[in-house]
């Protein structure tokens, strides 16, 4: 027989009706050491939407195997690019949060949806999140995956965490899922202001390299559109910065096992470029919303130090979007236009509020 959390009886008429919205996010460790990568690694490895091989033969491999040797080894990772406020991923998501939470509170200031941000893996939890917002009285909750490409092993991954918190409540709350928006023009608009303002100060690379997590090779051919998204992805922001073809490439990046995963792989490309005489090279990457550990360590470190010992001369990492203003507007219209008829039409902004007034003193009216 299942057993629900506790709720208070049901009554006629009760008047709870707030919008939630749930922003997640990977997961990381709690701390940069070994127990805290081992309990965050079994966590995130033990998911079948992560790694699928069947399950026995796996769990002899994760736990004979991977979490004897790796923690450690991704402890030291962790350690290089560790903050004072914790984790990059984790705060970058909070302050994310903030600024959606902030831009929605203007818009509807009588009834604002309420954000929480969660990780699918580690703290705070995603089952943590949903009691939260339930406890609050939300009726409604949209999940905002801040994976701009759809992927089964990360946003489908979430939305089978939410749909197993939600199993626990015996009155669930209705729920709505962003599926992606890789395409989205807020979001590629956001990555070229970006590009442009890192442009302004450290000039122009000889070559542009878009690097996207990558994925199992198997997973495409299996039906997942994540590497045609981030195919997507990467030429529209091409265009939208008017690169021609050889000024720019799209690759893949944090290998995980032996099978083969989708092509090209970032950091023998960057070597290719730097053998063939490129000298310049800049890196961006769009598929993570927030600086993390891939970010910052493999691209920021690991990769950059592969472009430098093999001739190339200047290298930069091009920082993630992270609470950018016009990302976070972006991701606030992208919330909005998942949230339709959920919500009363939103106060006009500070912008549109002067627009409307100038169009009015336009037309004649009197001041
Ligand atoms: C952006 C989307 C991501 C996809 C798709 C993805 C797939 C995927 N990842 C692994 C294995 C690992 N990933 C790790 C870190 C990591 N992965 C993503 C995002 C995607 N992963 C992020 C944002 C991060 C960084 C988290 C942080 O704390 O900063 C790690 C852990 C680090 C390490 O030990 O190397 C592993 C392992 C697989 C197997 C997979 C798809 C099949
Ligand atoms: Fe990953
Ligand atoms: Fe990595």
């Amino acid at each position: 027989m299942p057993s629900y959390l506790p709720e208070p009886p049901f009554t006629h008429g009760r008047s709870i009706a707030r919008v939630g919205l749930l922003l997640v996010n990977l997961g990381t460790p709690d701390a940069p050491d070994t127990p805290a990568l081992r309990r965050y690694l079994a966590e995130f490895l033990g998911d079948p939407r992560v790694v699928e091989i069947p399950r026995f033969f796996w769990w002899l491999i994760l736990h004979g195997v991977i979490l004897r040797t790796r923690p450690a080894q991704s402890a030291k990772k962790y350690a290089a690019i560790w903050q004072s406020e914790g984790s990059p991923l984790r705060f970058h998501t909070a302050a994310q949060a903030a600024g959606l939470s902030a831009r929605l509170e203007a818009a509807f200031p009588d009834n604002p949806p309420l954000v929480r941000y969660v990780m699918r893996y580690g703290q705070p939890s995603l089952g943590q999140g949903v009691t939260e917002l339930k406890n609050a009285g939300c009726d409604r909750i949209l999940l905002l995956p801040l994976y701009p490409q759809y992927a089964a092993s990360t946003t489908a991954s979430s939305q089978d965490a939410l749909f197993s918190a939600l199993a626990r409540w015996r009155h669930a709350p209705a729920v709505r899922t962003v599926h992606h928006y890789h395409d989205d023009p807020g979001y590629i608009s956001a990555l070229k202001g970006r590009v442009e303002g890192f442009w302004a100060t450290q000039g122009r690379p000889d070559v542009l390299v878009m690097s996207f997590h990558g994925v199992p090779q198997f997973t495409l051919h299996k039906g997942d559109p994540y590497y045609c998204e981030c195919l997507k992805t990467g030429r529209l922001l091409a265009q939208a910065l008017g690169l021609e073809p050889h000024q720019y490439r799209i690759s893949f990046q944090s290998l995980f096992g032996r099978t083969e995963w989708v092509k090209p792989y970032t950091a023998p490309l960057v070597e290719q470029l730097a053998r063939t005489g490129v000298r310049h090279v800049q890196v961006l990457c769009p598929g993570f919303p927030a600086d993390c550990l891939e970010t910052l360590e493999e691209i920021g470190m690991e990769v950059k130090a592969t472009f430098l010992n093999h001739g190339g001369e200047v290298y930069h990492y091009i920082p993630a979007l992270n609470d950018d203003p016009t990302w976070l507007d972006s991701l606030t219209r992208i919330a909005l236009d998942n949230l339709g008829g959920w919500l009363p039409a939103p106060l006009p902004t500070a912008e549109e509020q002067a627009a409307q007034k100038n169009r009015a003193l336009e037309q004649g009216a009197p001041q």
